[in-house]
This record gives C-alpha cells, structure tokens and sequence, in this order.
C-alpha cells in the first residue's frame, strides 16, 4: 500500500518547499495540486470543461506562478463542479508506490482523508508576503492584500474550504530556516513511518 504524506495550509507558507524536500529525502512522487487549479483557472473559458480537459502541456505553462493565475484558481477553486473534475487525478497519483507527498489544500480533509501523515504548514501573513514578493520581485503591501483575499476565498467557500484536517500536525515556519521546517516535517514522518 502507497504511503501517503498530505500537506495542507494557506498560500505561500511553505507547502510546496516542504512537500518537495519531503519526496526527495523519502524517495517519494510529488503533486503540488495548486498547478491544477492554476492551469485550470489560466486556461480561460468554461472552468468545468477546462478542468476535464486539462493537459500536461496545461501544467508547465510559465505564467502558473504568477500572482494573477494564484488568484484565478482561487476563484475557480469555488466551484463544485470543478473541484470534483480533479478528484480522480489527485487520488490516482496519491496510490503510486512507494509513496506520495501532495500538497494544496483539501488533501488531508477530502482528497486524501486516510492519509498516514498529515501536515497543516502555517507562517504570519506578512512572513507569507515578504517571502512570496521576494520570490516574484513584487510589492509586499500589495502582495499581503492578495495573498489575504486568496486565504479568504479559499478558507469560506462551501467546497472543500481551507482548514486543518483534526489529526493534522502543524508547522508553523515563521521562525524556521527551510532547512529546520524542513526537518520538523521529516520528524513527523519518521513518528508514523520508523526509517527503514
Ligand atoms: N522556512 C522558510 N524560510 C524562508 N523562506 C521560505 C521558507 N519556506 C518557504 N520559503 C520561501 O517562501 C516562498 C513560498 O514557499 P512555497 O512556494 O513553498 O509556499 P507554498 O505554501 O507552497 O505556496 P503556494 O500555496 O502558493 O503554492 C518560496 O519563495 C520559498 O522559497
Ligand atoms: N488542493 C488545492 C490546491 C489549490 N487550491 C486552489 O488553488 C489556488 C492556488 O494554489 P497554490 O497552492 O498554487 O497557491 C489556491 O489559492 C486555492 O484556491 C485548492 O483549492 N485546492
């Protein structure tokens, strides 16, 4: 049976840094499932549709990781209809073997909800900002604002809103290095999966 390591928590906190390092250092596969929705939201048209019909070519699009496709899969991330159309990708890629590490933010709750560890990965609003608008060269006030509307949106929506799974274990990286928030979340890991 796959080993599962879900990672959940609001934008740029640090997810996709730890989901990364935690697939090298397990030797695992890695699905930052944001790109679906990115792609989804930057592909324009129907959402639905677009979301049925993504591609790979969709996925390595280089305007994914700007801050105005964040906020198109923030709102087509809203709808139902949408969410449901990636479902069975997430959850095949979650069964590969050895193992899996997805991050986003319903995998500990809905995509994933067996998953043998679970992450919830927090940091300040403004630590968030700071890192994000280092990370694209924009304006931190102005990246603080939208990075507070995306958080929003994703944490009251009726679908699959953004929150801790219960059993989740949270690292909040405000005052970490990569390298410690790095080794917390292996920590967790090694409690439920003893090194082999
Ligand atoms: N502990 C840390 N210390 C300093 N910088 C960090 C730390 N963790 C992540 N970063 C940096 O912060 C930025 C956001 O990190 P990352 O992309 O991992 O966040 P995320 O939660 O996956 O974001 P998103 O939800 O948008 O996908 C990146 O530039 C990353 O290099
Ligand atoms: N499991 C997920 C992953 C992402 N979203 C939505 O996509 C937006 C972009 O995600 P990033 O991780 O790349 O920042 C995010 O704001 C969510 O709206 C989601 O709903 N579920």
């Amino acid at each position: 049976m796959s080993f599962i390591i879900a990672i959940d928590g609001p934008a740029a906190s640090g997810k996709g840094t730890i989901a990364r390092a935690l697939a090298r250092h397990f030797g695992f596969h890695h699905l930052d499932t944001g790109l679906l929705y990115r792609a989804t939201g930057v592909k324009g048209g129907d959402p639905v549709a677009a979301a049925r019909n993504l591609t790979a070519e969709d996925l390595t699009r280089p305007q994914l990781r700007s801050a105005e496709a964040g906020q198109a899969a923030s709102r087509v991330a809203a709808i139902p209809q949408v969410r449901e159309a990636l479902v069975d990708f997430q959850r095949r890629f979650a069964a590969r073997e050895p193992g899996a590490v997805l991050d986003g933010r319903d995998i500990g709750t809905v995509i994933c909800p067996d998953a043998q560890v679970k992450l919830y990965v927090v940091a300040s609003d403004r630590v968030r900002a700071d890192r994000r608008a280092a990370e694209l060269g924009a304006d931190p006030a102005a990246m603080l604002d939208q990075l507070r509307e995306r958080d929003r949106r994703d944490s009251e929506r009726a679908s699959a809103p953004l929150r801790p799974a219960d059993d989740a274990v949270v690292i909040d990286t405000s005052d970490l290095q990569i390298d410690e928030a790095v080794a917390a979340a292996i920590a967790a890991v090694d409690r439920v999966r003893p090194a082999r």
